[in-house]
């Protein structure tokens, strides 16, 4: 499923933040937003979940019209892995991945064998079998991410939002989660801040300053000494990984 955003404006108390943003995110692939603190990154992301509303613009997943159809519609087809997890009452973690097939059911239907068969192997794929009886918000910030992870995963989306998905992770569920969301072969768009990530797990890249998109393309072809000393404000020598053959990046001051 093809994710195609145009012309899309988001303005905040009269400001414009995100400024006629037009991109494609093709079937099956993994696409990368880049930007500062502030650039807009996560206002682009909520408007295409719908958390906020763009002022301007359209945004398809293939031919459904993400701003003008049902919410459930929306969520068959849509994931989302949003920054912020917290929850003010509490759930057992298989409970709140079970949260995840709300979208394929009607009204009072009761789960049934596929749906508890949707949510052991997402808690599988992020390791959370362990943790399937503890209680959500007992949770370390790294772990309530792969629990909505796995949330997301058991939805079975088509497409699916990250926005900092490797936010509180330590160095091995960064990995951990990246490939279990490449193992599932769907239309990605991921906002990080790890350049070194962004180079090895992206398809594809879009960099966003001050709203608006300014470059993109492969990573290697955005991923340059000056764009990032544009973007982020940093001095930055690229190399060669000698161990992984990837973009390597050395940032100063
Ligand atoms: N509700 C709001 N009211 C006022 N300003 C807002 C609101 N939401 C976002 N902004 C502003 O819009 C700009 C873009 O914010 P956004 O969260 O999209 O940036 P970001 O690129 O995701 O940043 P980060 O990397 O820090 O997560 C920021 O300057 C932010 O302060």
């Amino acid at each position: 499923m093809e994710l195609t955003i145009e012309n899309i404006e988001v303005e905040v108390a009269h400001q414009a933040i995100v400024k006629n943003v037009t991109l494609k995110v093709p079937d099956k692939q993994t696409v990368g937003l880049i930007g500062a603190n502030g650039s807009g990154k996560s206002t682009l992301l909520k408007s295409i979940y719908r958390s906020i509303s763009p002022t301007k613009g359209t945004i398809f997943l293939d031919d459904l019209n993400v701003l003008k159809s049902p919410t459930k519609e929306v969520a068959k087809h849509l994931g989302v892995v949003g920054q912020f997890n917290e929850l003010n009452f509490d759930l057992t973690v298989e409970q709140m991945v079970l949260l995840g097939r709300t979208p394929h059911k009607k009204m009072m239907e009761s789960d049934n064998l596929y749906d508890h068969q949707r949510v052991q192997e997402a808690l599988l794929r992020t390791n959370l079998m362990n943790y399937k009886n503890r209680s959500f918000i007992s949770l370390s910030g790294g772990e309530k991410q792969r629990v909505i992870l796995a949330r997301t995963i058991a939805q079975e989306p088509q497409v699916m939002i990250l926005d900092e998905p490797t936010n509180h992770l330590d160095i091995r569920y960064q990995l951990e989660i990246l490939t279990a969301v490449k193992d599932l072969n769907i239309t990605t768009f991921v906002a990080l801040h790890d350049l070194e990530l962004t180079a090895s797990y992206c398809d594809y890249i879009y960099a966003l300053k001050d709203g608006e998109l300014i470059a993109q393309g492969r990573p290697e072809e955005v991923l340059t000494e000056s764009l990032i000393t544009d973007i982020f404000q940093v001095k930055c020598q690229i190399y060669e990984n000698p161990i992984t053959k990837k973009l390597g990046f050395h940032y100063s001051i």
